[in-house]
């Protein structure tokens, strides 16, 4: 089927709300999508076609409407940006009114009608109450508050059921020479979460500072082996924090990875831009989300105006997607954070809602992520094919399974989950907080200067 669809110049606005809405498939038509006027579209036999952007066709499956994928315009391919999660991914009841489209877009529309799919009041209600758990679960505060009330025989417990979980996920200290049997004359690549990892974690996120011995220990180590840090925060903000040039830095959960200038300037369909980091030295910049920057900050400006009057919530800028901490909010007033945010969410079907610790994220629905991260920088690295490369991932959180799960897959190496209770992941090794971390890091270094 042919299709003639058009932008029109302007942003639409959903029917009946003041401030500009968004569906699923909708991105601006304005400023940076001006150039993208009118398309000619030959729809795939099983897709269809829900907008698009300056470089994107945004589909989704015609059958199940379910699975969305996004179709670069000028090679046809689909996009590293593949999406099954709308529906089934971890979004909160109030996202979950998946949008279904009532017809193609047609011409100068940049999407028709919507409807929404209810899901049964229950089912939402017993989703909520399942987020409202997430939130009260994790938390070091929680855990400090416990170790407060606890005798000596809870405390016993406690480190027994740590202790019991440290077979299934032994310490990467005490495994020290595991590890370096297994690396034998293998290259070392280093993946390093930043918050919780690098740095403890404290209340205010801008006081998440790295400690000299810290940034000392990474330098050494990125001085022997290639090191990333791969964080949630902005690209800008975690160098900001570390200050090491010797590094390649991945911000926005991976979304925003300035690495090393690869072999082929394109990327699964996505361009890589040429730069120069601070140094002046040439490097490739690779940011798959960039068409939902403006998305991006509309939505911080909004969730930032619904949760203003909340004590205690702070909003954090990560450009590609957007945080809303909790952390110093009071329990009695987590579920109006959750309905803030969810509130809020519900005119973005484009973005998702993930939890960290303490913290909700709001980033797009595309299928990029920590693990994605770590394939492409091997790659810019020229590290991705050789058996002889080692990578090694350390992190604490949620976010950062999805890079350890890319290592238990391809079986090449191995994430370390940096925790203090135990968690289900899909590391092989743990270690309890950062100045374990800082310890594995010395080791690892000192390792490698006597074995070469
Ligand atoms: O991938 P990461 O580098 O671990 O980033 C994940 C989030 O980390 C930060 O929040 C967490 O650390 C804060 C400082 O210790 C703490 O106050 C907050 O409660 C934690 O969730 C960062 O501020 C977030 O934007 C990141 O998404």
């Amino acid at each position: 089927m042919n299709e003639q669809v058009g932008c029109g110049g302007e942003r639409r606005r959903r029917g009946g709300v003041g401030g500009g809405g968004w569906r699923c498939g909708i991105l601006p038509c304005e400023g940076p999508y001006a150039g993208a006027g009118s398309v000619q579209l030959a729809s795939a036999g099983s897709s269809r076609l829900m907008g698009w952007t300056r470089h994107m066709h945004i589909c989704s499956d015609k059958k199940t409407l379910k699975r969305w994928f996004f179709i670069d315009k000028r090679t046809g391919l689909n996009s590293p940006v593949i999406a099954d999660h709308l529906p089934t991914l971890a979004l909160p009841a109030a996202v979950m009114t998946f949008t279904t489209p009532t017809s193609f877009p047609s011409p100068g529309l940049c999407l028709n009608t919507t409807k929404k799919i209810p899901l049964p009041g229950k089912i939402e209600e017993v989703r909520a109450t399942g987020w409202l758990d997430l939130m009260m679960a994790a938390s070091p505060t929680r855990r400090r508050q416990i170790k407060d009330v606890v005798n000596d025989t809870q405390a016993d417990d406690l480190d027994l059921q740590y202790r019991n979980w440290m077979v299934d996920y032994p310490s990467a200290l005490t495994s020290f020479e595991a590890i370096t049997d297994l690396a034998g004359s293998k290259r070392l690549a280093l993946f390093l979460d930043y918050d919780g990892t690098l740095s403890p974690i404290v209340d205010n996120p801008e006081n998440a500072l790295m400690s000299d011995e810290m940034r000392a220990a990474v330098r050494h180590v990125a001085s022997l082996f290639p090191t990333a840090i791969i964080s949630g925060r902005s690209r800008d903000k975690v160098f900001d924090f570390v200050k090491l040039n010797e590094l390649h830095y991945a911000g926005s959960h991976g979304m925003d990875i300035m690495g090393p200038v690869r072999k082929t300037a394109d990327s699964n369909g996505v361009e890589c831009i040429r730069s120069t980091d601070s140094k002046g030295k040439e490097v490739n910049l690779f940011q798959p989300a960039s068409e939902f920057l403006p998305m991006i900050s509309e939505v911080y400006k909004k969730l930032g105006e619904s949760v203003k009057d909340i004590n205690g919530a702070r909003m954090e800028d990560n450009k590609f997607c957007v945080s809303v901490h909790y952390r110093n909010v009071a329990e009695d007033d987590y579920k109006k954070v959750f309905q803030r945010v969810t509130a809020v969410l519900e005119d973005y079907p484009c973005l998702r809602l993930t939890h960290g610790r303490k913290v909700f994220e709001v980033r797009p629905v595309i299928d990029w992520n920590k693990g994605k991260a770590v394939e492409f920088l091997l790659e810019s690295l020229g590290l991705n094919e050789s058996e002889d490369v080692l990578p090694i991932y350390v992190g604490d959180d949620r976010t950062d399974e999805d890079a350890f799960k890319v290592l238990k897959a391809s079986n090449r190496g191995f994430g370390i989950l940096v925790s203090s209770i135990p968690k289900e992941s899909d590391a092989f090794y743990s270690l309890r907080d950062p100045a374990e971390v800082m310890e594995f890091l010395r080791k690892l270094a000192a390792w490698k200067e006597q074995s070469t």
